[in-house]
C-alpha cells in the first residue's frame, strides 16, 4: 500500500533523468566558469564544491537551487574571503548572462538566475571534521562529504518522498517563516530510520525533547565518552559534523506536533491525498465553520527581508497578545503573515465586547498592609474567598477600542520592533455583522 503510494509520489516529484542530466551539465558549466575566473585572477580558492540537494540527488522536481561553495584556507582573513567570494559570484553569473543579487546570511553571498536555474555561490572556510568552524556556512561542505557516500539511490528517493510529504503539510523549510524541517534534516532522518515509513512509524510516539543520535556519532560518543551538549528544543538531531549544533533547532513545537499527528493519520489511512497540498486543504476546511470575531491589523511593510520581518511581526503580536489578555479578551487564534506591500497581524476572539464592569481582585484579607492600600483605591469593597475585591469600570469594552489605542501609540506596554510599527496601521474587521462603530 505505502509502497504503491511512494511510487505514485515519485512519479510526480522525482526529477526525470533528463532533468538531472541537464542540471549536472549546467552545474559543471558554472563550476568551470568559476575555475576560469579563479585562475585568471589568481584567487586563493582551494576547492569549488557543488553541495545541497541537487548535488546529492535528493532534490524535488522543479524545486531546488544549485548550491556552489567556494572553500578558502583558514589563513585568508574574513574581509578578503567575502570580497573575493562576491567578486567570483558576480563575475560568474554576469559572464553566463544571468542576473544576480547579493544576499546576507552569516556573511554575504551571491544569488542569481542562470537560464532559469537558481544559483547560490557561497564563500566559506575549508575545515576538517572535528575542527572549529569560523562561520555558520563552513559546515555545509562537511554535510555534503558526510552524506554523499552514505545515501544510495533508494535512500535518496525516500528523502524525496519525505520532503514531498512535509511540503504538502506546509512543514518543509527551516526559514523563520516556515519553522519546519530543512532538507538536510530530512536526509539525516532517512539515514537514521532507513525509510520514510519507518520514520513515520517511530514519529507516532515521539514526545517533546525527542533526541536522535546517528549511529556513527553514537559509536564515537560511546567510544570516546564525549559530553553531548543539551538542547531545549522539541526535536534534537545532533549534527554529525558538529555536535554543538541541533539540526532540528528551527522546528517549532507546533510543527513538531503536526508531524507526529499527521504521521499517525497517514499510517492509519495511507493515501496520496497527504501529498497534495494537504495543509492548505485542512485550512480551507476550517474556513467553513462558525467564527468568533476576527480582526486584522494591516501595517505597511518596510523594505526588509522575511528573515528579519517575521520574527519582528511575531514579537509585536506576542506583545499585543499580552495586552489583549490583560484586558480580559479571549483569543481563539492569532497569526501573522506578509506580502510584498503589507504585514497582516490576524486575530480571532471569542467575543469582541465585554460588559463595562471589571472585577478587581485585591490582596488576601490577612495581608493587612496591602488591604489598607487597596481600600485607598476603592470604596465599595467586598470579600470573595479570602480576598478583598471591588468592581471597577473596564477601560476597553470593545476590542477595537484597544486596537485604536495601539495604533495611536497610547499603549506604553507594547514593545515596538524596529521594522514593524503599528502606528498608522489599519484595523480591518472581518465580520461585518459585528463591526464596531
Ligand atoms: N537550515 C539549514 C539550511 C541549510 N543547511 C545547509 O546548506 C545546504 C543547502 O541548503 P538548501 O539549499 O537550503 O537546502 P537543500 O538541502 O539543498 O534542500 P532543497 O534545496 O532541496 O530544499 C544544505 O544541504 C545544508 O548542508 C543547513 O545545514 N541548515
Ligand atoms: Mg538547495
Amino acid at each position: 500500500m505505502i509502497e504503491h503510494i511512494k511510487e505514485e509520489v515519485l512519479k510526480e516529484i522525482k526529477p526525470s533523468k533528463e532533468e538531472m542530466e541537464n542540471l549536472k551539465r549546467k552545474s559543471n558549466a558554472i563550476i568551470g566558469k568559476i575555475w576560469e575566473i579563479i585562475k585568471r585572477n589568481n584567487f586563493p580558492v582551494l576547492e569549488v564544491l557543488l553541495v545541497g540537494s541537487s548535488a546529492r540527488n535528493t532534490n524535488l522536481k522543479n524545486d531546488y537551487d544549485i548550491d556552489i561553495f567556494l572553500l578558502f584556507d583558514r589563513s585568508v582573513n574574513e574581509e578578503t574571503l567575502e570580497d573575493i567570494g562576491i567578486k567570483i559570484g558576480i563575475e560568474t553569473i554576469s559572464e553566463l548572462n544571468g542576473t544576480y543579487s547579493i544576499n546576507y546570511a552569516s556573511h554575504p553571498y551571491v544569488n542569481g538566475i542562470i537560464d532559469g536555474y537558481e544559483v547560490d555561490i557561497v564563500p566559506c572556510y575549508k575545515i576538517e571534521f572535528g575542527e572549529r568552524i569560523i562561520s555558520a556556512v563552513d559546515r555545509t561542505p562537511l554535510h555534503h562529504k558526510f552524506l554523499c557516500n552514505r545515501l544510495n539511490e533508494e535512500l535518496c528517493d525516500e528523502v524525496r518522498v519525505l520532503k514531498a510529504f512535509l511540503r504538502s503539510l506546509g512543514l518543509y523549510g527551516s526559514d523563520v517563516k516556515t519553522k519546519g524541517f530543512s532538507g538536510y534534516l530530512c536526509e539525516l532522518l532517512i539515514l537514521h530510520y532507513g525509510s520514510f515509513e519507518n520514520l513515520l512509524k517511530d514519529a507516532q510516539n515521539w514526545k517533546l525533547g525527542k533526541t536522535i543520535i546517528l549511529k556513527d556519532i553514537f559509536e564515537l560518543y560511546s567510544r570516546e565518552k564525549i559530553n553531548l551538549k543539551r538542547f531545549d528544543d522539541p526535536l534534537v538531531v545532533y549534527d554529525p559534523v558538529d555536535l554543538n549544533r541541533n539540526v532540528a533547532s528551527p522546528l517549532s513545537k507546533e510543527n513538531f506536533c503536526k508531524f507526529i499527528f499527521y504521521a499517525r493519520e497517514f499510517l492509519k489511512n495511507p493515501s496520496l491525498e497527504f501529498f497534495k497540498d494537504y495543509g492548505k486543504k485542512i485550512e480551507e476546511k476550517l474556513e467553513d465553520r462558525p467564527h468568533g470575531y476576527r480582526l486584522i491589523l494591516k501595517i505597511r511593510r518596510e523594505d526588509v527581508v522575511d528573515d528579519i520581518l517575521y520574527p519582528q511581526m511575531e514579537k509585536l503580536q506576542k506583545s499585543i497578545n499580552k495586552a489583549i489578555t490583560k484586558n480580559e479578551f479571549v483569543i481563539l487564534s492569532s497569526k501573522c503573515f506578509a506580502d510584498d506591500k503589507f504585514c497582516y497581524l490576524y486575530w480571532e476572539f471569542l467575543v469582541e465586547k465585554l460588559p463595562k464592569v471589571i472585577l478587581r481582585e485585591g490582596p488576601p484579607v490577612f495581608d493587612r498592609e496591602r488591604v489598607e492600600n487597596f481600600l485607598k483605591k476603592y470604596d465599595k469593597v467586598f470579600i470573595k474567598g479570602c480576598k478583598v475585591c471591588a468592581y471597577a469600570e473596564r477601560k476597553y469594552s470593545h476590542v477595537v477600542e484597544l486596537f485604536k489605542d495601539i495604533i495611536n501609540g497610547k499603549f506604553v506596554n507594547i514593545s515596538i520592533p524596529k521594522h514593524v510599527n503599528p502606528k498608522n496601521g489599519e484595523i480591518i474587521e472581518l465580520d461585518l455583522d459585528k463591526t464596531y462603530s
